[in-house]
């Protein structure tokens, strides 16, 4: 399949020609440089001219086993095509290639992120030697089973045992009740043939807690299950349904000591238990994958946009001014709110992305010289940022479903699959209210902990009790900022007195947090969405002195649209804390719908450069051509139920039910 880019219609020509920025410039802004954006590029050439790639047909029209066979189709193709070209699977998640864009759940997503990153992180020199290659190379092909019919948040609570038998230097994986049962590991079902598994690790008949494990599950020749395991695929689920999401339970299943994942805790060969240097180090693969689902949501995200912008300007509907034309749909100011403001969250989670990648690679640094004290910084910050990552991509990629009217929800929009697909963030790798929850803890523990001078680390140092004042004024950038930590900081007090509160009147402290968790989560949002301003603030002032006008005055405006509409989110708490008042919001809202109106007029080439090309885009409302109502027709056209005129249906039920006597 070769790139050719169509013509496209009047509507769009319009539309990129009154574009006053360099596009390419911008698309590498957002790629992370000119190199970045080449890599990428390389990538999706190769991808585009392997064929085999690409649906002939919808997985909507496919049975069950049909739909995941042909995504194995695809994730094998896709794997060994990057293999040839010299690319790495880290490419392909890196660049966003290789996870979902041309899928429907690639059932070999798990392996090559949690399972080779579980490899990478939690194993010692010789488990890396041995299992990393073979992993690499698909000569053995894993998931990530941790999560049990009965518990998913709760790690601690899980139930499979690993119990060690120093007899024969094994471990012994069972699953003692129902609830044991490992349930939803992406390609567990079918696909593959290892696990980590997490499992509470019994010494001697003493829990020494949640501990991974290399488990082999099917046998390598013939990919039957081995014995004592039982395992298959969990059935239909909202999205992804051509990924085969599993169950696993095991009946006394030995493997040996040595597949105890090592680096961090060991256990010996006598059952002598050692400590890790920090207790939560075995939950880095989670940690990990949170930092890459916040850069995954943002590009679901802006693929969503992308359809709806461009559509947006396609389609024409009512009459704004009695008797004239009717308008594009984007000429509305209300879709201009839908749109607009998303639109700028996709730029902030980009930019915080980045950010959070950043403090990852320094903490791990860190972690290799035996430093632990970045830990709960970057625990706090890939929670919160997960999370509002996942909720706004979720609520944009919807609300650009609402923005096409009826045909966003046609499946050939492709919206509702990246919805389904993205809405499994929100609960995936940490439910997202449970890891706000962590977030407004390590909040208080900061807020408490400057009560008693300490010094604060730098994504909570505006926490601290005595803040210098803000010089900046209030209408600025910088200033609306400000008076947003003003916000976050009164929140927190607030919270903290009323802890405080409840705990002096009697409560346990922990029954005071949960009467407080409605609260301590509004706090966890807040603080996070302030975090992320400032990486947009930062991040566009320091491209500033680097990039052209045009760029930079289209970065500008977007990030001062996210900071209006923050502030008029938060307008109840900047109220309550004095740092702002009625008449700053009410030209605060002014300024908000002139900037819509702004954007509104570059906002097709806005989406152009975040340049995803259609075969990724995969739907009929978002291609480059705008060729909108042509291609919905064409597609309708592949529908089974067309093949023929009259359908078995009306003869066994529709004609019975007519001829009938009733
Ligand atoms: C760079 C990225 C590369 C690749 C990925 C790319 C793209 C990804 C795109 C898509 C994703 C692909 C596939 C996803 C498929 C889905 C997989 C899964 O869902 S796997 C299962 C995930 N499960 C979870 O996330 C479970 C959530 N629960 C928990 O994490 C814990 O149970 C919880 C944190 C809620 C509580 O832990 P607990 O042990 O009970 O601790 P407690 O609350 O008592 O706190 C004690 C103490 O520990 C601190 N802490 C907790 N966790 C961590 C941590 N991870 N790191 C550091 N510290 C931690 C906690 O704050 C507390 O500290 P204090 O005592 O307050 O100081
Ligand atoms: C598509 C998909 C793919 C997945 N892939 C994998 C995988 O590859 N490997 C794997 O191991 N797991 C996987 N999971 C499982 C996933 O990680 C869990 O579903 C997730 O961690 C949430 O846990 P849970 O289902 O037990 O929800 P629960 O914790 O039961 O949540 C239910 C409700 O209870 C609330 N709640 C729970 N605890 C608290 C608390 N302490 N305070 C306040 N409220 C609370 C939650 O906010 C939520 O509203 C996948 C899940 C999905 C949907």
């Amino acid at each position: 399949m070769s790139v050719v880019v169509p013509e496209c219609c009047d509507d769009l020509k319009r539309e990129r020609g009154r574009c006053l920025f360099n596009k390419e410039e911008l698309t590498n802004i957002l790629d992370g440089g000119p190199k970045l954006t080449e890599k990428r590029r390389r990538i999706e050439k190769m991808l585009i001219n392997t064929p085999e790639l690409f649906d002939d047909v919808s997985p909507d029209y496919l049975s069950h086993e049909d739909r995941y066979s042909n995504e194995l189709r695809k994730a094998t193709q896709l794997m060994t095509t990057l293999e040839k070209n010299g690319f790495t699977y880290n490419d392909a998640v890196t660049t966003g290639t290789g996870l979902w864009l041309l899928m429907d759940g690639n059932p070999l997503s798990l392996h090559i992120s949690m399972f080779l990153d579980t490899i990478k992180g939690q194993s010692n020199p010789q488990q890396l030697q041995e299992w990393l290659p073979l992993a690499e190379k698909f000569k053995i092909i894993g998931t990530y089973a941790q999560t049990e019919l009965g518990h998913g948040t709760f790690v601690r609570g899980l139930e499979t045992t690993a119990t060690y038998d120093s007899t024969t230097k094994e471990f012994v994986l069972h699953s003692p009740t129902i609830t044991a049962t490992k349930w939803w590991p992406g390609a567990l079902g079918k696909t593959s043939n290892h696990a980590v598994v997490m499992a509470q690790l019994y010494l001697g008949g003493k829990c020494y807690g949640p501990h991974i494990f290399m488990v082999q599950l099917r046998d390598l020749e013939t990919h039957r299950t081995l014995p004592g395991i039982v395992v298959g695929e969990i059935g239909p689920r909202l999205g992804m349904n051509s990924n085969d999401n599993g169950f696993l339970q095991f009946n006394h299943h030995r493997i040996p000591l040595t597949n105890m994942f090592m680096k961090h805790s060991q256990v010996t060969e006598d059952g002598k238990y050692v400590k890790p240097l920090h207790s939560k180090l075995s939950y880095g693969t989670m940690v990990q994958t949170r930092v890459g689902i916040v850069y995954h949501a943002s590009r679901e995200l802006s693929r969503a946009l992308i359809i709806a912008i461009r559509y947006s300007a396609v389609r024409h509907q009512s009459e704004m001014v009695p008797g004239d034309p009717e308008p594009q749909i984007l000429d509305y100011q209300t879709q201009q709110y839908k749109l607009l403001p998303h639109l700028a969250s996709f730029f902030a989670l980009r930019f915080s992305a980045r950010a959070l990648l950043e403090v990852f690679i320094g903490t791990s640094a860190g972690l290799g010289s035996g430093k632990m004290n970045m830990l709960p910084e970057l625990h706090a910050l890939s929670s919160g940022l997960k999370a509002v990552a996942t909720n706004d991509a979720v609520k944009g990629t919807d609300i650009c479903r609402l923005a096409c009217g009826g045909h966003g929800y046609l499946s050939s929009s492709n919206l509702p699959r990246i919805y389904t697909a993205i809405a499994a963030g929100i609960t995936y790798e940490g439910e997202n209210t449970v890891l706000f929850l962590q977030v407004a803890r390590y909040l208080i523990k900061s807020f408490r902990a400057s009560s008693q001078g300490q010094t604060l680390p730098f994504s909570v140092s505006y926490l601290r009790v005595q803040p210098p004042s803000s010089h900046a004024p209030l209408m600025s950038d910088r200033g609306l900022v400000d008076a947003l930590g003003a916000g976050v900081r009164w929140m927190v007090g607030e919270a903290e007195r009323r802890l405080q509160q409840l705990v002096d009147s009697g409560h346990s402290p922990h029954a005071a947090w949960n009467a407080c968790s409605v609260h301590l989560v509004q706090c966890a949002d807040a603080h996070t969405r302030y975090y992320i301003c400032e990486q947009f603030v930062d991040a566009v002032s320091k491209l500033g002195e680097t990039v052209s006008s045009g760029v930079h005055e289209v970065l500008r405006q977007l990030c001062r649209l996210y900071i209006l509409h923050r502030v008029i989110q938060t307008a109840g708490i900047l109220l309550r804390c004095g740092a702002v008042d009625g008449k700053a919001l009410t030209s605060i809202e002014e300024e908000e719908c002139h900037l819509l109106a702004t954007l509104r007029i570059q906002a097709v080439s806005i989406v152009d450069a975040i340049d995803i090309k259609d075969v990724f885009l995969k739907s009929t409302l978002g291609a480059w051509d705008g060729n909108v109502y042509q291609r919905i027709y064409e597609e309708a056209q592949k529908s089974p139920l067309n093949k023929s005129d009259v359908t078995q249906g009306y003869y066994q039920y529709l004609r019975p039910l007519m001829k009938a006597n009733l």
